[in-house]
């Protein structure tokens, strides 16, 4: 997977143009997001389940171009891991598409945009299977997957799967807050 990590100070125009419109059509975010990572996934790369450190704001958006996948949100169980990484056997669909209690997944389609906040920030690890069968049986945004898989996608046993064939790039757009430069003056 190659990465991206553009700083407010260099963001060329077109991509603050970007960070703008969902700073401003959102109202989620505080104050301006500056800090965006370019991702660029092949059919076989995924991200491992993993939660967003604390350096940021908890809320996080997501802009999807490509490839469709499938992020996976699973409880996080906060003794597991110390450093908020989970090994990948334990994605729900990495190996079968046995649903995990609570856990959940969305479909990212090209040009969507995923905002997650709140709990699914705090209490659920997110993740994408490296495989390049993706699995939508507990996707919160079926009828758009139906639109996308084709009858040959389905397998027989009945989990809905769909094959990835194209790269996948998302630009994943965060608040870091300023650190007040004299918290620590007395
Ligand atoms: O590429 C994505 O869709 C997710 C990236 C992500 O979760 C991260 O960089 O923390
Ligand atoms: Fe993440």
């Amino acid at each position: 997977m190659k990465r991206v990590l553009f700083h407010k100070s260099v963001m060329p125009p077109w991509l603050t143009k970007i960070t703008a419109e969902i700073h401003e059509s959102s109202g989620l975010f505080p104050s301006a997001i500056n800090h965006v990572l370019i991702n660029e996934y092949h059919p076989d790369q995924g991200i491992m389940p993993h939660q967003d450190g604390p350096a940021y704001f908890p809320v996080v958006a997501i802009l999807s171009l490509g490839s469709p996948v499938v992020m996976d949100f699973t409880p996080h169980l906060r003794l597991r891991s110390g450093d908020g990484y989970i090994s990948k056997d334990q994605s729900p669909c990495a190996e079968s598409c046995a649903p995990e209690r609570d856990s959940f997944s969305v479909l990212l389609m090209p040009q969507s945009l995923l905002i997650f906040k709140d709990d699914a920030y705090s209490d659920f690890l997110h993740g994408i299977s490296d495989s390049p069968t993706q699995c939508y049986n507990q996707v919160v945004n079926e009828a758009e997957a139906l639109a996308y898989s084709n009858e040959e996608d389905s397998r027989k046993d009945g989990d809905k799967i769909f094959h990835r064939d194209q790269t996948r790039v998302s630009l994943t757009c965060r608040l870091v807050p300023k650190v007040r430069k004299n918290l620590f003056r007395f």
